[in-house]
C-alpha cells in the first residue's frame, strides 16, 4: 500500500540544479506525494515547475569575496536555515533532497538540524562544493554517472547511481525516430548554452553555418537559444547570411525542438547532456573553461567515448573548426544517424524513477512496516545505515 508522504528537495541557481528538482517533484507528486522546494530568487525565475509543487524562496548565502563576503553569506545561511527549520516543524518532510548548489545549503543543515533523513544529487561527473561539504552527513549520495570524482573512499557506500533526471516530454522522446535526414530535406540545428545562454556561442555559430558547404547550408532550420544583449546581432547574422532562423532568451518549448533537431550544439551542461542522451540526440558540445573542476569537459566524456558527441575547446573554437566539425558529423546521413544511436547508449531514462525509489525508501511511513537491512538492500540501494533504517520506522 502507498502511503502519502511530505518530501523537499533543495534546489537553486540555475536550470541544471532546478529542472532535476522539478522532474523528481514531478514523479513524487504522481506517486502521491506532497512535495515543497526551497529554492532562491534566481531558481524561482526558472520556468516548469510543476502543478501542486510548492515553492519557498530562502536566502542563501555563496562563501566568497573576503571576510566581508563571508560574513554576509554565513548570516544568510543561518537565516535560510532557520526558515527552512519552520517550515520543516510545519510540514513535516520524511526526507530532504539537496541538488547541490548554495542554495541547497540551508535546508540540508535544517534537515541535520530537524534530525531529517537527507539525500543529495550530484548532477555532474564531479562532486560540487556544496555536496563535498555535505557528503559525510546525509544518508545517501544519488549520482549521475560512474565514478563520480571527489567523492571518498569512505563515502563510497552510500554512493547510487540513478542518472540525471529530465522531464516527462524529454523522456517521450526516446521512444520516437531520429528525423529523416536525408540528401534533400531539412537539416535542423539546435543551439544552447544552458538556462543562462552563451555568448560565445553567439559569436562563433551562425559565422560557422555560413561556411558550410552548400548542400548542408541550403538545407538550414536553426532555432538558437542567445542571451538578451545578443539577440539583436544574432538575428542580423542569420538574416545576412539568409539562414532561417527562429531564436529566444530561453526556450520554455526545449524539449519539443530537441525531438526536431538532427544536431545540437552546446554547452556541455549536465541536464543538457542527459536530455541529448535520453533523446540520443548528437551534439557538438564546448565545455564551460570556468566550471568548477572543469566539470562540464568530464560530464561530456561518456558521450564522446561512445561516438555521440563532439567537444571543442573554447580556445579552439572558431567558426572554422565548428564548421568542420559539422562536416564531419553531418556531410554524410549514416554518420549523423549513427553518432544519434551512440548519444542515446549513454541515456539513463529511468533515472527519475530510480532516484523517486530511492527518497521513498528513505521516508517509509512510521510504523507501516519495519525495514531491515535485507529488505533494503533487495530494493536495489545495497545496505542501508543502521541508523537510518531506525529513522525510517522510528
Ligand atoms: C553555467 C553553469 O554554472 N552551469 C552549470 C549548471 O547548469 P546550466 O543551467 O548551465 O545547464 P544544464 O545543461 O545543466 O541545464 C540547462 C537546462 O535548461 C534547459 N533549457 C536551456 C535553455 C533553454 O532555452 N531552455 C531550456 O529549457 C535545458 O533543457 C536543461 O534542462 O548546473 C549544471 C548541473 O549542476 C552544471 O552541469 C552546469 O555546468
Amino acid at each position: 500500500m502507498s502511503v502519502s508522504r511530505n518530501f523537499v528537495l533543495a534546489a537553486g541557481g540555475t536550470g541544471g540544479h532546478i529542472i532535476p528538482a522539478y522532474a523528481l517533484g514531478a514523479e513524487l507528486m504522481r506517486r502521491g506525494h506532497q512535495v515543497a522546494l526551497i529554492t532562491d530568487n534566481r531558481g524561482s525565475t526558472i520556468p516548469g515547475c510543476p502543478d501542486g509543487m510548492e515553492m519557498h524562496i530562502m536566502p542563501a548565502g555563496r562563501v566568497a569575496g573576503g571576510p566581508r563576503g563571508w560574513l554576509a553569506a554565513a548570516r544568510n545561511i543561518w537565516r535560510g536555515r532557520a526558515m527552512a527549520r519552520a517550515l520543516f516543524n510545519e510540514f513535516e518532510p520524511t526526507a530532504v533532497v539537496g541538488f547541490g548548489g548554495y542554495p541547497a545549503l540551508p535546508a540540508l543543515l535544517a534537515a541535520f538540524a530537524n534530525k531529517v533523513p537527507t539525500i543529495i544529487h550530484e548532477q555532474n561527473a564531479v562532486l560540487g562544493r556544496v555536496n563535498r561539504l555535505v557528503a559525510g552527513k546525509v544518508n545517501a549520495i544519488a549520482t549521475a554517472y560512474p565514478d563520480v570524482q571527489r567523492v571518498k573512499p569512505g563515502h563510497q557506500a552510500k554512493v547510487h547511481l540513478v542518472g540525471n533526471p529530465v522531464r516527462a516530454e524529454v523522456i517521450m522522446l526516446r521512444d520516437e525516430p531520429f528525423p529523416p535526414f536525408i540528401e534533400d530535406g531539412v537539416f535542423r540545428v539546435l543551439v544552447t548554452g544552458g538556462s543562462q545562454g552563451a555568448s560565445i556561442l553567439s559569436e562563433i555559430v551562425p559565422d560557422a553555418l555560413a561556411r558550410l558547404p552548400l548542400n548542408l547550408r541550403r538545407r538550414l532550420q536553426v532555432t538558437q537559444q542567445c542571451r538578451a544583449e545578443d539577440l539583436e546581432t544574432v538575428r542580423k547574422m542569420y538574416a545576412d547570411h539568409q539562414i532561417p532562423a527562429q531564436l529566444a532568451t530561453y526556450l520554455e518549448d526545449f524539449p519539443e525542438r530537441l525531438g526536431w533537431s538532427h544536431l545540437v550544439i552546446g554547452r556541455a551542461g549536465a541536464s543538457t547532456i542527459a536530455e541529448l542522451t535520453c533523446a540520443g540526440r548528437p551534439a557538438i558540445l564546448v565545455p564551460l573553461p570556468s566550471a568548477m573542476d572543469n566539470h562540464q569537459a568530464f560530464n561530456v566524456s561518456e558521450m564522446i567515448k561512445a561516438g555521440g558527441a563532439r567537444a571543442i575547446k573554447q580556445s579552439a573554437f572558431t567558426p572554422v573548426e565548428l564548421a568542420k566539425q559539422i562536416q564531419k558529423m553531418a556531410l554524410i546521413p549514416e554518420t549523423l544517424q549513427n553518432a544519434a544511436r551512440a548519444a542515446k547508449s549513454c541515456g539513463r531514462p529511468d533515472a527519475v524513477h530510480d532516484l523517486a525509489d530511492l527518497v521513498e525508501s528513505f521516508g517509509r511511513a512510521p510504523l507501516m512496516h519495519t525495514i531491515t537491512n535485507t529488505e533494503h538492500s533487495s530494493l536495489g540501494f545495497g545496505s542501508a545505515e543502521p541508523a537510518l533504517a531506525r529513522k525510517a520506522v522510528s
